[in-house]
């Protein structure tokens, strides 16, 4: 399966190559823009069925997806569980649960992600969930990208791993090639 999925991402357009800065201030030559195949609803339902199906062994009241990259693999988490998804967003820099949206003490909650890399937009997202007195139970994304252990007390429930080469900016053999970079996530804070 995770071949196939691999597959939809490339067609979608979804796995780039280039000069990238991510979230976390890294730099890598891989990218994958997973708005390119969530605009498709029936490939979203493909490539997240498998996580879906191993959610479905856990009870779950709530999937939370931090914005923007895990709104939509919340939204359609929640559809095939069948259970209520929102989300978190930063104003001014901070996550926080907004909307109107409710958790209730107790409440157990799944963390969707499009991407992880370092983790830092789960751990934070955790942060404002747990200060609801929720428990979160897993992380679940589309793209495993990883590098380093982080996560390591959440069962991680992700459709496909990547192994991308990532530099710290001052030992990047990419800018050292005069290569421009590019930002495509819209977080500002690193
Ligand atoms: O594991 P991390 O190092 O936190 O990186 C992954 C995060 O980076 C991207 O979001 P970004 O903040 O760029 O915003 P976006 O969802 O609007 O693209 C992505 O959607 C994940 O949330
Ligand atoms: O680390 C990130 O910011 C990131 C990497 C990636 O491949 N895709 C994405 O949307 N964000």
């Amino acid at each position: 399966m995770e071949e196939k999925i691999k597959e939809i991402l490339a067609e979608t357009g979804a796995v780039l190559s280039g000069h990238f800065l991510l979230s976390s201030g890294k730099h890598s030559g891989g990218y994958v823009q997973c708005a390119k195949v969530l605009r498709f609803p029936d490939k979203a339902e493909v490539i997240l069925k498998p996580v879906a199906e191993k959610l479905k062994e856990m009870k779950i009241d709530k999937i939370v997806g931090p914005a923007m990259g895990g709104i939509l693999v919340a939204y359609e988490l929640g559809r095939q569980l069948g259970i209520e998804a929102i989300f978190t967003e930063r104003t001014d820099g901070v996550m926080s649960l907004r909307r109107g949206f409710e958790l209730n003490k107790g409440d157990k909650v799944v963390i969707s992600e499009d991407v992880l890399t370092t983790g830092k937009s789960t751990l934070e997202t955790r942060k404002v969930l747990e200060a609801y007195g929720a428990e979160v139970v897993a992380v679940a994304s589309i793209i495993d990208r990883r590098g380093e252990s982080m996560l390591e007390d959440l069962p991680v429930i992700s459709a496909v791993s990547y192994q991308f080469s990532t530099y710290e900016k001052e030992d990047c053999p990419l800018c050292r090639s005069g290569m421009e970079v590019v930002k495509p996530g819209s977080r500002t804070i690193f």
